[in-house]
């Protein structure tokens, strides 16, 4: 059994926020995109349109679709505006705090049959779910970057997650278009379980010398056929989103090879977090990406 979804919440308007709006629009949703800063929905909606735009040119999809898909699209500062959600997604910084936060004040004004869900990438979805008032309506729905590119989406169920918000989840995700991975409820589930600890061990091999910002990037692209390098890979995702990721496994699996490289540490605390604010372990302010190190 499912739940009818045709109204679609998203909470943070960040690049994960505007990928999860953009593919649930184009899927014939209808989206209410929030945020805290009206600044960062104004360039929200010019993001996503001009990814919208860009699927145009490649003819993935019609001029009418855009157009469309954007008009579906409303965006509020205020989480008033989601009172009458189906099904609600956040996607705010990965920060317990700000979530349950979110979440406390979010299910305030919901309908009590919404579903609620989060972005996470790393953090217990059944700590989470206990700080709302709707346990088991709430899921980890985890969305990949960027959305529209990537086929897969992870579902993770909290310990109280019911059938039917399960089966609404996947159904929601198919409607995308996506393909389903089913996680257990662990610090960072599949993907970042695998994915950050090589990204982390990346960022060591710099850290110690045995190679610079380019060979390493090189040598993964070139000599394992990743598409991004490791480095490039992780100014992409936000270096303080991969900081807290591996903070979550090292506290939450208590092992002491999950322990974030130091130099991860520093370029977070410069406030170099990567692609969205211009420098990481390449600088973005000029015509090209140069290396930092
Ligand atoms: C941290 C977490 O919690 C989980 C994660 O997400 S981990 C990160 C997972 N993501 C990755 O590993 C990405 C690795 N990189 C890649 O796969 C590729 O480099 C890439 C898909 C990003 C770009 O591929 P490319 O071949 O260089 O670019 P290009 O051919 O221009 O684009 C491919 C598609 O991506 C889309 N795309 C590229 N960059 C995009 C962006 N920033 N936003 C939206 N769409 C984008 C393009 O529109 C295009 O879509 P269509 O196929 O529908 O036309
Ligand atoms: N980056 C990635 O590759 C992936 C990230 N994720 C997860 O998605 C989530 C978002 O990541 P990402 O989009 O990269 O992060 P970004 O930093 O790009 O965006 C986060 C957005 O959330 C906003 N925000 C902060 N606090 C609140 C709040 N209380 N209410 C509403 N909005 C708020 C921020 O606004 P402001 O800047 O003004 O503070 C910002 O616009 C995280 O949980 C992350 O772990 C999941 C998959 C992949």
């Amino acid at each position: 059994m499912t739940v009818a979804i045709k109204k679609v919440g998203v909470i943070g308007s960040g690049q994960m926020g505007n990928g999860i709006a953009h593919v649930a629009a184009l899927a014939g949703f209808d989206v209410v995109l929030n945020d805290v800063s009206g600044d960062r929905l104004k360039s929200a909606l010019a993001t996503i349109n001009g990814n919208l735009t860009r699927q145009v040119a490649k003819k993935a999809i019609s001029e009418s679709d855009r157009k469309q898909a954007l008009d579906r699209i409303a965006s509020a500062e205020s989480l008033d505006a989601l009172a009458d959600c189906d099904l609600v997604i956040e996607t705010a910084i990965e920060k317990e705090e700000t979530k349950r936060k979110i979440f406390h004040e979010v299910c305030a004004v919901l309908k009590p049959e919404a579903i609620v869900a989060t972005n996470s990438s790393s953090i217990s979805i059944t700590r989470l779910a206990a700080s709302t008032d709707r346990p088991e309506k709430f899921i980890g729905i985890h969305f990949m970057n960027p959305v529209p590119a990537m086929e897969l989406v992870e579902l993770i169920r909290g310990i109280a997650t019911d059938d039917m918000t399960f089966d609404t989840a996947k159904a929601f995700v198919a409607k995308l278009g996506k393909q389903v991975a089913v996680s257990e409820d662990f610090p960072a589930f599949i993907v970042n379980r695998i994915l950050l600890p090589m990204i982390n061990e990346a960022i060591y091999t710099l850290y110690e010398g045995v190679g610079n910002v380019e060979a390493i990037d090189a040598a993964m692209k070139l000599g394992a056929h990743h598409p991004m390098g490791p480095l490039e890979l992780a100014d992409f995702i936000g270096l303080d989103t991969c900081l807290s990721i591996m903070q979550v496994l090292h506290e939450g699996l208590a092992d002491s090879k999950y322990r974030p490289c130091p130099l991860l540490v520093k370029y977070v605390e410069a406030g170099w977090l990567g692609r969205k604010s211009q420098r990481g372990f390449y600088d973005y302010r000029g015509d090209k990406p140069i290396p930092t190190r």
